[in-house]
């Protein structure tokens, strides 16, 4: 669905991303894990577009990205960006309805029935359907995350494109909005690829992850092949101590403060 092949980022004399190539499969969910500044922004923005590349390809299903105009590629890829703009007095409902645009048609484009099913049920899924004649300058940080989340679904993608989702969600919400996400990936073979800060959503949720260490893969695959302690000592610099969640048998991972001898 989606190949990264030999893609190299470079700003003025800086190699932002240094040839970097993964396959992201139909119907998988793929965590992007790296510090600050590794390039996992970067990474997200060439595939959209919002960032030209000087070498390599991005495919998705064998067609190059960035020769689709912009309303093929929004049928097909939508994105959730850090910090997407929200300082206009517009609806929730409004906001929402926009992750439609990309199928109307016409000088005077109207939502059909199936626009405005697919809206109601986006605006449901992410808990914001009382919040539909709100303004967005009125809603808290998580409650504009879940808006800007419904808009995304509303699309109707195939590839969902998420940087730090779980940003400004209390617990409870990062847990659900990672459940949902992972409902539609396995029921409904979405297909996501997600910037985390959280190796142990990551580790919970994700079935490949990418490493992204200075704008280089350090490791790319299974999840519980690639978080080991040592691997995330090497990708943060910092040491972590693992243990394995008992209900689903995947790997948590605490990181260790400074006056614990780990050695
Ligand atoms: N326009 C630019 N000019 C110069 N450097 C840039 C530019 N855009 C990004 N960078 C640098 O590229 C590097 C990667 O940035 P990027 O935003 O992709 O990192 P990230 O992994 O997403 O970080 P974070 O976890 O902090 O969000 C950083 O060092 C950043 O300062």
């Amino acid at each position: 669905m989606l190949d990264v092949r030999g893609v190299c980022v470079r700003i003025g004399d800086c190699t932002i991303l240094d040839n970097i190539s993964f396959t992201v499969k139909k119907g998988e969910m793929v965590g992007i894990l790296g510090e600050n500044g590794s390039g996992k922004t970067t990474l997200l923005q060439a595939i959209t577009g919002v960032k030209s590349f000087q070498s390599g390809d991005i495919l998705f299903n064998d067609e190059p990205l960035e020769k689709m105009k912009a309303k093929q590629r929004a049928r097909k890829v939508a994105v959730l960006t850090q910090e997407p703009s929200s300082s206009f007095h517009t609806t929730v409902q409004s906001v929402v309805e926009l992750g439609r645009y990309p199928y109307l048609n016409g000088l005077l484009p109207q939502l059909s029935k199936t626009d405005r099913m697919m809206i109601d049920d986006a605006m449901r899924e992410t808990k914001v359907s009382t919040l539909a004649h709100r303004s967005m300058l009125t809603l808290s940080g998580g409650e504009r995350q879940r808006v800007w989340l419904a808009q995304a679904l509303a699309q109707a993608p195939e590839l969902l494109l998420l940087d730090e989702p779980t940003n400004h969600l209390d617990l409870a919400h990062q847990v659900a909005l990672m459940d949902y996400l992972h409902q539609q990936v396995k029921k409904n073979d979405l297909t996501v690829v997600c910037i985390l800060h959280d190796v142990n959503l990551a580790s919970l949720y994700c079935d490949n992850v990418l490493l992204l260490k200075e704008g280089n893969v350090q490791g790319y695959g299974e999840t519980q092949q690639q978080l080991t302690s040592d691997k995330l000592r090497a990708l943060y610099g910092s040491a972590f101590s693992e243990t394995t969640e008992p209900y689903s048998g995947r790997k948590q991972f605490s990181v260790l403060p400074y006056y614990v001898d780990f050695r």
